[in-house]
């Protein structure tokens, strides 16, 4: 039988893009202009095209101009780099997302590094980096935005709780590792070379699963009452042997057994991280 209660990732995503939607509208009441976010998308990868085209949705239902720049997987780095630089002096785009991964020839960190930082939506530019690792206001990567968000709104207040992040990637783990840290948790960054990593999850209050293996965290690997945060979105085979389908890096049903509260996957982080894409492109706008 399942104790935990199920974090609505998509039900908090549509309260905070409807409370974007009605800040766009209150800015433009009192005269601003319709905030402006540019899309770049190298190449054909299928899931950045479904990732793209959702969140050029969710700008148009919140009143957001997206200016949409598709461009071929043949694009060279130098001609990307262009097109940043020529968006970055544009001053009707308020925000820029360059989509990831790009295509193998180029260097991500370049491009990330060459975005306006006052304009990274993203969060992912090393200013940005290093203003959320100093508790600076800056931009904050949307996907640990969000699962911050969640913890906030089931937890209330975390100070003091007993953290863990599973992963330290740059999109997610480090960041989230900052953002607890900034909400006074007691915070564990766990890795591949950390050692006892289930007897380290079982001392948190929180934990925050980004290590992109599917199904990794194991359900007696948690101490009892405690709340997951799945960002995991990994894609296995059925058992049926035809077709796939999506896990995050916890088993579900298994943590679902032993934590007070748990994110599915889908319908957990995901639909928050292009929540959190807008309110950053709102907050660029509102510092323009
Ligand atoms: N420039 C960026 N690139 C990438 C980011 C990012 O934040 N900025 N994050 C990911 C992809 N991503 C957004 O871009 C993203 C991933 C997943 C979801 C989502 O809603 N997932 C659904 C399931 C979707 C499915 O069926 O495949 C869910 O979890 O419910 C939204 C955004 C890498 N690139």
């Amino acid at each position: 039988m399942s104790l935990g209660q199920i974090i609505d990732g998509k039900a908090h995503a549509l309260r905070l893009r409807a409370d974007i939607a009605q800040a766009v509208i209150a800015a433009q009441a009192a005269g601003a202009r319709a905030p402006a976010l540019a899309v770049v998308l190298v190449g054909e990868d299928p899931a950045s095209q479904v990732y793209v085209r959702n969140k050029i949705a969710a700008c148009h239902e919140a009143g957001i101009i997206s200016i949409e720049h598709r461009r071929d997987a043949t694009l060279s780095q130098a001609e990307l780099l262009a097109l940043v630089a020529e968006l970055n002096r544009d001053r009707q785009v308020d925000g820029i997302l360059v989509q990831l991964p790009l295509p193998p020839h180029i260097d991500s960190a370049a491009v990330i590094s060459a975005i306006a930082p006052d304009k990274d939506v993203d969060g992912f530019h090393p200013v940005n980096a290093g203003r959320l690792a100093t508790g600076l206001d800056g931009f904050v990567p949307c996907t640990p935005l969000g699962c911050l968000r969640l913890l906030e709104a089931t937890l209330g207040d975390i100070s003091g709780a007993e953290a863990i992040v599973i992963g330290r990637s740059n999109i997610v783990g480090r960041p989230m590792a900052s953002l607890l840290i900034g909400a006074s948790a007691t915070v564990t960054v766990a890795h591949s070379r950390s050692r006892d990593l289930p007897e380290l999850t079982r001392r948190a209050d929180i934990v925050v699963a980004a290590v992109g293996r599917p199904e990794m965290v194991r359900g007696h690997w948690l101490k009892p009452g405690c709340t997951v945060i799945d960002v995991g979105i990994n894609r296995v085979a059925k058992e049926s042997g035809t077709g796939t389908r999506l896990v995050g890096d916890v088993a579900f049903a298994e943590a679902a057994d032993v934590a007070a509260h748990i994110t599915p996957v889908p319908g957990g982080v995901g639909p928050m991280t292009i929540a959190c894409l807008l309110e950053n492109t709102l907050k660029a706008a509102s510092r323009a």
